[in-house]
């Protein structure tokens, strides 16, 4: 079967597509702050009516509700649909959510965050351009192409896109079970778009994810800010028990200093270490990532991989509560909380990781004799997952890569969190290929987050290979 007429399509209306990129990057859907959830709650109806544009019948699922900046508030619907029923044809689930970190201006963007703009690079620039709302609108222009052109599809597909995965998927896991035998059922596979390629110019098939816990520290001392030349020196200064406490949890060679937390990290095998040889990844493709610096933590490229997939990391996000601003106020903060996550790896156990470190920052507190109250605050968790790339899904995926970019994909791990996928595997009994279609240096969650035009046009090309490749693989 030749595709050349759909991705002709494809190169034809590419400045639709990022037009229509432009509309949904303007919608800030912040998951994580309440101000923001009218947007998020708009940015889910804007994909239910896209979807509805295209055929696709589509149900809007509502989760229920949450606590979050001190309101209750609705959490974003999970939209499911379904576009084909045609029981002679295979089914694949695909994922994405529609929900993006925040972003200001002023954390150092070149540009307004919610205003994509493409520069002489060809670089399409926006929160959300590629995680997640450009390879959620991606699989979208792969049906309008087929559409514009009469080209069937030649699988069913069901979708489920959510507005809670950066903020823990909250709701999400109960919705999956108690659909699994309903909305779910019948589905072969399952295909999510949420990471990104190892370097710049190679695509990859991913088969794992590390884990997350997220934790706060809450350290409470005087009931208000006090001016620091009146007080300081004569009260316990949460700020710094919370520094003291941050800075114990990790070193500046990132060891985890909790006890015990690597005590449960799988052992590396044989095989496993197999796995990272011939991988296309070199310290060339890290500095970029990071903006041409080069702090890597580790002298062996696969050493930064198995750091990045296969072990656990330990990072500090930020402090609540905390004077932040320009200027030079002289104030000692009364409440500050600190943030941190680990990333988990198998075989890592999310409730063994949450009294880990609440005993040894309660211990490391008890040493500081101070008489600030300090409360731990155990957030969401998310489990690592691991697969096999051997499966047919896997098999599809690869030559839809090689229709579409004329190479063999990377198998890769991934060192974020994508906690649905392990609840989609566990729930449906099916196989989860992740298909990204954005490159190392995007910058999700970072300022200046974008996605390339060509991965945005050729990552299209590369759902709707895939569809056909996966109606032709064979499944035994
Ligand atoms: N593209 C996947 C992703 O960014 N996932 C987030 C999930 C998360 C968990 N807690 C907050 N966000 C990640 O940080 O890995
Ligand atoms: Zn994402
Ligand atoms: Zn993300």
């Amino acid at each position: 079967m030749s595709l050349d007429k759909f991705f002709d399509t494809v190169n034809q209306d590419q400045d639709n597509y990022v037009a229509k990129l432009k509309e949904i990057v303007a919608i800030p859907s912040i998951s994580c702050v309440a101000e923001r959830r009218a947007d998020t709650v708009r940015m889910g109806e804007w994909i239910i009516a896209e979807l509805e544009r295209l055929g696709a019948t589509t149900k809007r699922v509502e989760p229920g509700t949450q606590q979050l900046d001190g309101q209750t508030v609705d959490l974003p619907p999970v939209v499911l649909a379904t576009y084909g029923t045609d029981p002679s044809k295979k089914t694949v689930l695909i994922y994405g959510h529609y929900d993006v970190q925040p972003a200001l201006k002023e954390d150092g963007w070149n540009t307004d965050p919610f205003t994509l703009v493409e520069d002489k690079e060809h670089r399409l620039i926006g929160r959300g351009s590629t995680d997640d709302k450009g390879p959620v609108l991606g699989w979208l222009c792969a049906i309008e192409a087929h559409q514009k052109i009469g080209l069937d599809i030649p699988v069913n597909l069901k979708f489920c896109f959510e507005g809670m995965e950066e903020s823990g998927s909250e709701g999400l896991d109960a919705i999956i079970a108690a659909e699994a035998e309903g909305y779910f059922k019948g589905v072969d596979c399952v295909c999510i778009s949420d990471n990104y390629w190892l370097g710049k110019t190679k695509p990859c098939l991913t088969y794992g994810l590390r884990g997350i816990n997220y934790f706060g520290i809450s350290v409470k001392g005087p009931a208000q800010d006090l001016h620091s030349g009146v007080f300081g020196g004569t009260v316990h200064e949460p700020m710094t028990d919370l520094i003291t406490l941050m800075a114990s949890l990790v070193d500046s060679q990132g060891r985890i200093r909790v006890p015990g937390i690597m005590d449960q990290v799988a052992d590396l095998t044989d095989a496993e270490k197999k796995t990272y040889e011939g991988l296309d990844f070199s310290h060339a493709d890290l500095h970029a990532a990071l903006g041409g610096a080069k702090t890597e933590l580790h002298a062996d490229p696969q050493d930064t991989l198995m750091h990045r997939w296969r072990y656990p990391a330990l990072s500090l996000h930020g402090i609540e509560g905390a004077f932040y601003a320009p200027g030079g106020k002289t104030v000692i903060p009364s409440h500050p909380i600190g943030k941190f996550s680990i990333r988990t790896v198998p075989d890592m156990d999310p409730h063994t990781v949450d009294k880990l470190v609440k005993e040894y920052l309660e211990a490391e507190f008890k040493k500081l004799n101070s008489k600030n109250t300090l409360t731990i605050i155990c957030g969401h968790h998310g489990k690592p997952w691991v697969s096999s790339p051997d499966h047919w899904n896997f098999v599809a995926g690869a030559k839809a890569v090689e229709r579409v970019f004329n190479c063999q994909p990377d198998l890769t791990r991934e060192g974020g969190s994508i906690p649905v996928t392990l609840t989609f595997q566990d729930a449906l009994k099916k196989n989860v290929l992740l298909l990204p279609m954005g490159a190392c240096d995007d910058g999700a969650h970072s300022i200046n987050e974008k996605v390339d035009r060509r991965n945005f046009v050729e990552g299209i090309k590369l759902y709707g290979a895939y569809f056909h490749e996966l109606a032709a693989v064979k499944t035994e």
